[in-house]
């Protein structure tokens, strides 16, 4: 029986996020957090069920539930697109959960969201699946799913999630294996269905979390046109510092567009300085590790985390929690800025090299945990997705 584990990071954005809306570049990494999904096939079971720890629950499919709208979905929509099929999939779910409730209060939007994703990339892989002409779903299976990400937090939780459950639809649906699914044309099918998952969160997601979820390290990414991964020597080290605060991206988004459709030059000159700085910022990147002292670097890019961080408050992303991250930082000398969409979430802290050896670096943790903030000391810049074996 096909039993395996994925492992998928989350993301921070480096430099560029809501300029990366409007077509702008941006800089993501990905960090040493993320989601964790385990898959069990069960020889004598005829239900998909689904452990989501992270939202505290478990959800089910019956696969016979699921055969039957993959069949009437066949027979309806024979050239089906993607958007159709989202579409057939909210109203199913909308259906199973009026059958299923009698009455009792439905489920919380974000489970029912995390159960849409499910469906929606479990039909998809099906469906597009590779050999069989109509394949159907035989035996059933457990997943586990448990994540280092805060959900809702601007670490990039939903295209993690998404990328694991991308990967585990396509290995149990013949499109790959967990021999070849580093193959780049693997790699995109499971950045593109990860992406289609972030579809069911936020209407018009750029696309950079799926991507560098997937693929790993840092990539410069312009929405419509692709990604390239930076050259890196090794991962940064920074800290997380998580605001407490939650917010729904979408909203956030939603409240730019208004600022810029108001003031669409102004707007646009900020986005055009978020991409002179994303200019600025590779060759930094990129030549990290690879000279003996690299302070003066370290030294500029804190300048440019600075002035990205002034831009976002610009547009009034900031939030008075993250402000008083960024003052704690500051007073001992660490700079910062604010990450993805804002208003809450996470913000960023540059660390030097050697910062265990630092006592300032010690304090600052202290203080920003006396504060009440939460804190990670992680990297940027890491391994991307990942499928290994899972023993009994
Ligand atoms: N570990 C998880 N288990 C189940 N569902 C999850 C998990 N992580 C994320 N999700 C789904 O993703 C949704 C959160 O997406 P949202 O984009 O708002 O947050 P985020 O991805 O953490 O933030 P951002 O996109 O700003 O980085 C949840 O509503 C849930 O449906
Ligand atoms: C705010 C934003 O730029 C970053 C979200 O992590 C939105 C997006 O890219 O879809």
């Amino acid at each position: 029986m096909l039993q395996f584990q994925v492992h998928s990071p989350g993301k921070v954005i480096l430099h560029g996020e809501h300029a990366v809306v409007y077509q702008r570049p941006a800089l993501a990494a990905v960090v040493g957090l993320g989601t964790k999904l385990q898959f069990r096939q069960q020889s004598d079971s005829q239900v998909a069920s689904f452990q989501l720890e992270a939202l505290n629950c478990t959800l089910e499919i019956q696969l016979s539930d699921f055969n039957t709208f993959l069949a009437n979905f066949r027979s309806q929509n024979p050239k089906g697109s993607t958007a159709k099929l989202l579409e057939e999939v909210r109203g199913e779910i909308d259906k199973q959960l009026e059958r299923s409730n009698n009455g009792v209060p439905a489920l919380k939007a974000t489970t029912q969201r995390a159960f849409i994703s499910i469906y929606y990339l479990l039909a998809g892989a099906v469906l597009s699946a590779p050999g069989e002409d109509e394949l159907t779903l035989k035996t059933g299976f457990q997943v586990h799913v448990e994540s280092e990400l805060n959900v809702g937090a601007g670490l990039g939780s939903s295209a993690s999630y998404g990328a694991a459950l991308a990967t585990a639809f396509l290995i149990l649906t013949g499109h790959f294996d967990s021999e070849s699914y580093l193959e780049q044309e693997n790699l995109a099918l499971i950045s593109h269905w990860a992406y289609e998952s972030e579809r069911v969160n936020h209407g018009t997601p750029s696309g950079v979390d799926n991507t560098v979820c997937t693929y790993g390290g840092i990539v410069r990414f312009v929405k419509g046109q692709g990604f390239e991964s930076l050259s890196i020597h090794k991962p940064l080290n920074i800290l997380l510092v998580d605001s407490r605060v939650s917010r729904s991206t979408a909203d956030i988004v939603a409240k730019v567009r208004h600022l810029r459709d108001a003031f669409p030059q102004l707007i646009d000159a900020i986005w055009q300085a978020c991409e002179e700085l994303v200019k600025a910022a590779i060759p930094l990147y990129e030549s990290f590790g690879n000279e003996q002292d690299d302070s003066s670097k370290f030294e500029q890019l804190e300048r440019l985390f600075q002035m990205n961080n002034d831009l976002l408050k610009a547009i009034g992303v900031s939030h008075p929690k993250l402000e008083q991250i960024f003052t704690i930082a500051f007073k001992r000398g660490f700079f910062s800025k604010l990450t993805g969409a804002g208003a809450g979430g996470y913000a960023i802290v540059l660390l030097p090299e050697n910062y265990q050896g630092n006592e300032v670096y010690w304090k600052l943790k202290e203080e920003l945990e006396a504060a009440g903030f939460g804190i990670h000391v992680t990297t940027a810049g890491g391994e991307g997705l990942r499928v290994s074996s899972l023993k009994n």
